[in-house]
This record gives C-alpha cells, structure tokens and sequence, in this order.
C-alpha cells in the first residue's frame, strides 16, 4: 500500500512556558500513514496530538525529525500541499452572521476545483439548515458545518480534530458513515479522538500516544490482542473458591469471581462444562475480549503511576 505520510524522528519544542522553561510536546515520533485508511491519533489531555496534527499540516515547524506528506515537506512545501487538505479545526471561529450557506459559497469561493456549497452541506447533513446563521446553529451542527468546510476541497488528506465533539448519537453515527465513504473513495483521514468507541469503529491503524512518544500502535484489533480477556461471573451459592476448575486462575470478591484469558473460547468453554458437571447457574455471567478504552485506561492509569512516583522521587530528592 502507498504511503500517504512518512514521519521520522518528529520533535517539537515551544519555547519559554511561563516559568517553565522550554517544553518538549512531541518527543520523537516515528510513523506512516497509508494511501486511503483511517489513521487514529489517540491520548490523554496533553498527549501532544494537536501539536502532532500542527506539524503535519504544516502549520508549524518541527523543531527535528522528518515529516513526508504525498511526498513533501508539508511546511517548507506548504503552498503545494495546502490544497490537498482539508483540515477540520477543534474551534471553527466562523463569522457568527453570515448563514451556513454563505459560509459554504465563501469557503468554496476561496477554493479551486471546490465542491459545490450544497453537495458539502448535504453530505454532512445540513441541508435543512442552510439558511440558518452560524450563530443560531446547535453546537453539533456547527461541528457539521465544519466538516463541510474541511470536505469543499476534495481534500485527498483529511484531518479531523475531534470531529464528533457535541454530536448526538444519531449525528455521530452518520458522521462516521461520512468518514467510512470517503476512505472508500480513496482519501487518508488522520483523526484524533476522545471517543474510543470511535476510534475502534473507524480507525484502520491507530496510535496511543503518552507524554510526547508512542505508546502502542497497531491494528485496533493488534493493539487489543496484547490485553488479556476477561470472564466475570457470580460464585454459585453453597460453592467456595477452591472449587472452581483449577485451570482457570481466578480473582475472587466476595462473591464476584474475575477470570482472565488470552484464550477466551478456550476458557469460556471449559467453564461452561465445568458449570454443567457441577449442575451450578452462572450468575451474571459476562464475557468479553479487552476493549480499547481498557488499554487506553490501563496506558493512562500507569502514566499517572509513573507521574506520582517521579513526584515523590522529586521531592524526595528535594527534601
Ligand atoms: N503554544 C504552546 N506553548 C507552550 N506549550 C504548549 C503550547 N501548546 C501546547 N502546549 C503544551 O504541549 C503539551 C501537548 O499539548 P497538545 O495540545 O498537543 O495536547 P493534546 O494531546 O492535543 O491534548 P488535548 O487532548 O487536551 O487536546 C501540553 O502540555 C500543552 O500544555
């Protein structure tokens, strides 16, 4: 597959941070987008997605490393790669006046080759409101029409920031069938997300970020293969812990049994019969493979460990 975007190496400092000092936002990333796939950029508040996303859209300089977008320097190069993109800021900041058409026909005045104001409104579902002010507009409508904007110039890279911030369900789930339509029709979408559920039900690839570096990456179902499963259920009256199978090692509170796994179907099967040979109901019984949200928390909860124990080295150290 073809790569839509080459990143080696990348760092980003801002200078003077109050009394801080410098800061160091990205700390040496090296990944690769491909040709047409959604590519997630996930991570706690602070991570350093915006600052990653900055960089490769060109509105910024890296202070080192490499960035390739279809093959050039996205901020040295920046006035040939602008009209490949298509960028869907956090804040739109649109005029408050003018309606969601004329902020369409603007936008796509200022565009070559533009989609037609009213095809991109129709695609994010606006079209009944296209004479409405922006300022009148719903939060999550305005979410949309920044999603138009993004699409008025058939961007061939897409860079959704939050895209679903403020979406109902039904909204979100129709912006994801956008999402999923035009990866189809060839466009490279690099999305960042608080949402995992979004990222597990539209990433091709994603990356957890921490601190500045790369955590994990991967297929989601790659990044949730190295968690274990887990298999909950209610300790059946009149047994005690001893007597369950042996084989599958399990926690026990109180009367909540926890197993994990990294064979569910194995394990799940083996305590189903074993349930059976001892004529006991599994009450609550609940089964499931490790979702994303479950990595994530467990990266964020030891990037908090880690946090707090550099704290207390430090003032230890201080004392
Ligand atoms: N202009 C700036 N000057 C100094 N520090 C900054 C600047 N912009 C961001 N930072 C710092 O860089 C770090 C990364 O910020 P960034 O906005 O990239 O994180 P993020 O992962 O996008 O967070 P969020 O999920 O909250 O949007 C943060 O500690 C932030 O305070």
């Amino acid at each position: 597959m073809e790569t839509a975007i080459e990143v080696q190496g990348l760092r980003r400092r801002y200078a003077g941070r109050g009394a801080g000092g410098a800061y160091e936002a990205v700390r040496g990333l090296d990944f690769t987008v491909r040709r047409g796939e959604v590519f997630a950029l996930l991570g706690t508040n602070g991570a350093g997605k915006t600052s990653t996303v900055e960089l490769l859209e060109g509105l910024a300089e890296p202070s080192g490393g490499e960035i390739r977008l279809l093959g050039l320097d996205p901020f040295r190069e920046r006035a040939t790669v602008r009209p490949w993109i298509g960028i869907m800021l956090q804040e739109g900041g649109l005029p408050s006046e003018l309606t969601a058409a004329e902020t369409a026909g603007m936008w796509a005045g200022c565009t070559t080759d533009a989609r037609p104001a009213d095809e991109a409104l129709s695609l994010v579902g606006l079209t009944g409101r296209a004479d409405v002010r922006v300022k009148q507009l719903s939060g999550g409508e305005r979410r949309r029409l920044d999603l138009a904007l993004a699409l008025i110039g058939r961007p061939r890279v897409l860079f959704l920031d939050e895209p679903t911030t403020g979406l109902d369900p039904q909204a979100r789930r129709t912006t994801w069938e956008l999402v999923r339509s035009l990866r189809d029709e060839g466009t490279t979408i690099v999305l960042t997300t608080h949402y995992l559920e979004e990222a597990e039900a539209l990433a091709d690839r994603l990356a957890i970020m921490t601190e500045g570096r790369i955590t994990v990456s991967g297929t989601p179902e790659e990044v949730m293969a190295a968690r274990p499963s887990r298999i909950r259920f209610l300790l059946p009256e009149g047994l005690v812990p001893a007597e369950l199978p042996l084989s599958l090692p399990a926690g026990v509170d109180g009367r909540q049994v926890e197993i994990r796994t990294q064979d569910l179907q194995s394990a799940l099967t083996e305590l189903l019969l074993w349930a059976r040979g001892r004529g006991v109901a599994l009450e609550a019984l609940d089964a499931r493979s490790a979702s994303l949200e479950e990595v994530f928390l467990e990266i964020a909860g030891a990037q908090r460990e880690s946090g707090r124990l550099a704290a207390m080295v430090g003032k230890g150290a201080a004392a």
